[in-house]
């Protein structure tokens, strides 16, 4: 049996991440659920699951559903409760289902004490990757993908030596604004950027997917999962989200994953491997899928990914910012504060206002993080 926590519980990931826990009772126990401010779906979690620990965003929210949970339940809060469910618990595995960078003290205070990480939680490796990367490796501990299209690459690198892999390439669906030209999306609104054609997720990653900014910070999620070089990364547009990713070796040989846009299927394979279980998702058929389209990205159309590669290289504290200021603009944008052009616009400026440092501190990385959220406020 395995022993989960779940922070972030609440949320897209958390709740599929609890589905997949329905559907394969016998295999887990659950010892640990946070979430941010869904007080109602927080409750009916704690209840239904009755982890031994569960944490909430703040003291007022923890005061408000203490009455409505078990007695037994060690209930906190904040950045520490997220910490106390991640690495406070005998949880072996914890599934980073929590949006933002806000997850990276959890997610280190959880290799630290040797738990698995299923990783969706894109941003902290982002953020600050090398520190990640290197907790893991010291700590010996596995940082198995979440994020479709790791997940598919991860399928397809099972078994064979990386000095062979001659270069990825991830897949991306192209968002709700896929075919608009850059003049049309002047004056698109929240409630298009929200309109997935494929998956249905969260507000941040769906408006990141629209942005292709989305797939920036997988390019160097990849980078530190798989300690690919930049230039053996690539992205294709595939409008059909099917092919959820690929590897190319360097006899020629492409390996694909391929299925229906279900994330509990990824979600489950890093809680299953090295097996695979039975899974609901909708069997894909090929037949009636009939043709499969694949273009190059165009890298003007969707400046936001040029930004990313351009970060990724420079690296340091270069992703911390892009991936900052993003997560403000995309705020922005959600309030409906600032138009959608505007969030990469706000990016570049706080790029450009940045001299990346080399090697940072997790201090430095919060410092940077700080300042970045400030001038993207400011803008
Ligand atoms: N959704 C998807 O299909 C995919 C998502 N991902 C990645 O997974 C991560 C989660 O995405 P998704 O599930 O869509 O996001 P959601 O917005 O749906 O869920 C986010 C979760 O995080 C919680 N949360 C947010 N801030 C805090 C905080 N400060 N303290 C505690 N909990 C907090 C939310 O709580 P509450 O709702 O209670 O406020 C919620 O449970 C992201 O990094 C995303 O990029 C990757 C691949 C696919
Ligand atoms: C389901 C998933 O993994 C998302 O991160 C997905 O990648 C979004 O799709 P696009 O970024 O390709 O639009
Ligand atoms: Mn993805």
């Amino acid at each position: 049996m395995k022993k989960i926590a779940i922070i972030g519980s609440t949320g897209s990931i958390g709740t599929q991440t609890l589905d997949v826990v329905q559907q394969h009772p016998e295999q887990f126990f659950v010892e640990g659920l946070a979430a941010g401010a869904n007080v109602d779906l927080f409750v009916q979690q704690v209840n239904q699951f009755r982890p031994k620990k569960a944490s909430i965003a703040t003291k007022e929210l923890a005061d408000q559903v203490r009455p409505l949970l078990p007695a037994e339940i060690e209930l906190s809060y904040g950045e520490e409760g997220l910490i106390e469910v991640a690495a406070g618990t005998e949880a072996d595995t914890v599934v980073t289902a929590i949006v933002g960078s806000a997850g990276l003290p959890a997610t280190l205070a959880a290799i630290s004490e040797g738990k698995t990480i299923a990783l969706a939680n894109k941003e902290t490796l982002v953020t600050a990757g090398h520190l990640v990367t290197a907790l893991a490796k010291e700590k010996g501990v596995s940082i198995l993908p979440v994020d479709s299209e790791h997940s598919a690459i991860f399928q397809c690198l099972n078994g064979e030596h990386m000095e062979d892999v001659a270069g990825i390439t991830l897949t991306a669906s192209g968002g709700s604004f896929r075919d608009y030209s850059r003049e049309q999306l002047t004056n698109v609104t929240v409630e298009d950027a929200l309109k997935h054609p494929n998956w249905s997720m969260g507000a941040k990653v769906t408006i990141d997917s629209a942005t292709m900014v989305n797939k920036g910070l997988e390019v160097i999620e990849a980078h530190w999962l798989f300690g690919l070089e930049f230039e053996q990364i690539g992205v294709l547009l595939h409008p059909e989200s099917i092919v959820h990713s690929f590897v190319e070796y360097r006899d020629g040989s492409i390996i694909a994953q391929l299925g229906t846009p279900d994330m509990r299927v990824p979600i489950q394979y890093a809680l299953s491997y090295p097996h695979r279980w039975n899974s609901a998702a909708q069997r894909l058929s090929l037949a009636e899928a009939g043709k499969l389209q694949f273009r190059e990205m165009d890298f003007e159309r969707f400046p936001c990914l040029r930004l990313a590669f351009e970060c990724g290289k420079i690296g340091g504290t270069a992703p911390t910012v892009f991936n900052a200021a993003n997560e403000v603009a995309v705020a922005r944008f959600l309030n409906r504060e600032i138009s959608f052009l505007k969030i990469e616009y706000l990016i570049e400026t706080v790029l450009s206002r940045h001299e990346a440092l080399a090697d940072p501190s997790l201090e430095v990385i919060r410092d940077v993080d700080l300042w970045a959220r400030a001038v993207a406020e400011s803008l």
